[in-house]
């Protein structure tokens, strides 16, 4: 698909009790029936806030506040290409209503998940509810608790999301590992993953992380729905393959060089977005990145960052 994509700029808008206003669209809009986040396209020329501003007084009659970006989703549909640019709001003034006739819902976080949304919404949600770092662990070494007290320092620095890889070591060191990280991680509410055999990561009682071979591999979820899964992609059938196993989320890079693959160009942001434009899989960027990294990556659509080395160590490593 080649055509210019359309500038479409929404917002989060909150209320005092912390929930999420959104929008339907009519049934004479495109996409009728699913749920939004209020806003529309903006006018050639017109800068992201004022259009979002804009929409917001002419779609719900409020003046708003625009605050800062939360993701900006390029998303291709079947006849047209959009770039999704979410913006906090960071206060508002009115009552909003429904001024063109759509229906309005204040929605809690968690329950952003019930109402159908399109394509693009999928990662903003994600975005607001989800993790924005993914830690993938490195090789332990010869030093198991070494290599624990490294886990531990890094969800004190508040990474909330990890995947553990214990290759090349005996299936009997492997278990044991993977159950004391797994016992650390929840104790602190840390999401895991296993990056290993499914029946493991099963019996440790953590979700599930597919390499990309694995991934080509696998004819059926491994795990029920209620386990989360994961994948790692390089590629749009990849990326079609994850979709098709109901993963949750993956990760998808390399974007820059990095000394885990040496000799391997990164793909660079572009073709980042050229991928991300086809799925509606929430994405963490990989390959070079780091938490400063962050903001870039959410301005190219990914829902965050995953890393080895830039999670891991000192905080600006
Ligand atoms: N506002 C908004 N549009 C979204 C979201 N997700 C998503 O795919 N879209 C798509 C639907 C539309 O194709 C496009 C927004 O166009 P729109 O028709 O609402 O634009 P508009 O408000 O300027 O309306 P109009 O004057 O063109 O009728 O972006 C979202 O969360 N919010
Ligand atoms: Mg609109």
């Amino acid at each position: 698909m080649s055509e210019r994509s359309i500038e479409v700029v929404a917002g989060v808008i909150t209320d005092a009790r912390g929930r999420i206003l959104l929008s339907r669209r009519t049934p004479t809009q495109d996409l009728p029936g699913l749920w939004e986040f209020p806003g529309g396209k903006r006018e050639p020329g017109e800068a992201a806030d004022h259009a979002l501003a804009r929409e917001l007084d002419e779609e719900l009659g409020i003046r708003a506040v625009i605050g800062a970006p939360l993701i900006a989703v390029p998303q291709a549909y079947p006849h047209k290409r959009i770039r999704l640019d979410v913006r906090h709001v960071a206060r508002w003034t009115g009552t909003p209503r429904g001024r063109e006739g759509q229906a309005l819902a204040w929605v809690a976080p968690e329950r952003l998940g019930r109402y159908s949304m399109p394509p693009a919404d999928l990662p903003v949600v994600a975005a607001l509810r989800q993790p924005s770092a993914y830690l993938v662990t490195p090789e332990p070494g010869d030093d198991d608790a070494e290599w624990l007290a490294g886990l531990d320092r890094a969800i004190a620095r508040d990474v909330r999301r990890v995947q553990i890889r214990l290759h090349g070591m005996p299936p009997s060191r492997q278990a044991r590992l993977l159950g004391e990280a797994a016992t650390l991680c929840v104790r602190r509410q840390v999401d895991v993953l296993f990056n290993g055999a499914p029946a493991l990561a099963r019996a440790a009682g953590v979700g599930v992380h597919l390499s990309s071979s694995a991934l080509r591999g696998m004819r059926e979820r491994p795990v029920p729905p209620s386990v989360r899964l994961a994948a790692s992609c390089h590629s749009l059938e990849e990326l079609r393959m994850a979709e098709a196993l109901g993963c949750d989320f993956v990760v998808l890079g390399h974007v820059h060089a990095t000394p885990s693959h040496p000799g391997v160009p990164g793909i660079g942001w572009p073709a980042f977005e050229a991928l991300r434009e086809h799925t509606a899989l929430p994405i963490y960027a990989i390959g070079g990145l780091a938490p400063a990294d962050l903001d870039e990556a959410r301005r190219h659509g990914a829902q965050g960052i995953a890393a080895i080395r830039g999670l891991w160590g000192a905080a600006d490593a």
